[in-house]
């Protein structure tokens, strides 16, 4: 596995800072992670794979490679069959405690919220479990609500919100905690291509403005490319990491971006790796 960059950006989109952190310390470090199911299936099989603090990584590949599998991982919702997460402090230095969870927002391809409860109530949540009061919360909700433009729509009910609204919500329920990383697993699969666009120009204002570390997976390779700082591509049976690809254009990124010969030729290089790990036979 190599790690490359595609050709740098031309002058027209540089500018501002470097988008680029992939020389950052590392947040988490996946060391031979396999994860193997009890009906044979063999999901991840020695995978290695270190996040750095303020990077925006794409999980890249086809179905059943394993990504989805990666992020319950790393958030702790299943264990590995064998390997170590390990979680790193400041400087990339394992703590005391080596294998202490920080603070996780996780966002799903489905809003999932709850019909009854207004936004407002819905973005409490996270905090409502663990103990603070909706008064006590009430700035912090309201933040997070206007961080993704919809602090008009505190009393709505999802009923009342289109499908980009309902996913703006569950985005605001995921940073509400203030997570050290935000695992964003397929969220705008299930829109439209319109509302897909603006809703990643909303995470990229978000992410540029928070210096979060975001781990995504997706199977669109202009919606990685848009977003990521690193593309990290996988294959399939069983799911492992094939390429890792830089994305070393500045921030902010918008439609010049978008339009720029760098984006194109950064597209056509993740289109290539993606169609070479889907022809990637077992390696094992
Ligand atoms: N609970 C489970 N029991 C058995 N097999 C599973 C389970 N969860 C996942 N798998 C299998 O593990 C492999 C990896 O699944 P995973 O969902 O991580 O892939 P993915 O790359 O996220 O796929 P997709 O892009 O289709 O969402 C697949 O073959 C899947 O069928």
């Amino acid at each position: 596995m190599v790690t490359t960059a595609a050709s740098p950006p031309p002058a027209a989109v540089t500018g501002a800072t470097s988008g680029s952190v992939s020389d950052a310390a590392p947040i988490v470090r996946l060391s031979g992670i396999s994860k193997s199911f009890s009906n044979g299936t063999t999901a991840l099989a020695g995978l290695d794979l270190a996040i750095g603090e303020g990077e925006f990584v794409s999980l890249l590949g086809p179905s059943g490679c394993g990504k989805s599998t990666v992020l319950r991982i790393v958030a702790g919702l299943t264990n590995p069959t064998s390997g170590r997460v390990d979680w790193l402090g400041a400087g990339g230095s394992v703590p005391a405690a080596g294998t202490d969870r920080p603070e996780i927002g996780f966002v799903f391809q489905e809003p999932t919220l709850m019909p009854w409860a207004t936004a407002f109530q819905n973005v409490h949540l996270p905090l409502k479990l663990k103990g603070i009061s909706a008064k006590t919360a009430r700035d912090e909700i309201m933040h997070a609500l206007d961080g993704v433009g919809l602090a008009g729509f505190a009393n709505a009910y999802p009923r009342e919100l289109s499908g980009g609204m309902k996913m703006r919500v569950s985005i605001a329920r995921a940073l509400v905690t203030r997570p050290r990383i935000l695992l964003m697993d397929e969220p705008f699969a299930a829109l439209d291509e319109i509302t897909r666009f603006k809703l990643n120009d909303d995470i990229m204002r978000l992410y540029e403005a928070g210096g979060w570390t975001v781990i995504f997976v997706t199977h669109s390779v202009y919606e990685s490319v848009f977003l990521s700082s690193r593309i990290v591509v996988m294959a399939a049976r069983p799911g492992r990491v094939v390429d890792d690809i830089a994305v070393e254009a500045p921030h902010p990124r918008g439609e010049d971006f978008r339009t720029s010969a760098y984006y194109a030729a950064t597209c056509r290089r993740a289109s290539e790796a993606l169609h070479r790990a889907m022809d990637a036979r077992d390696h094992l």
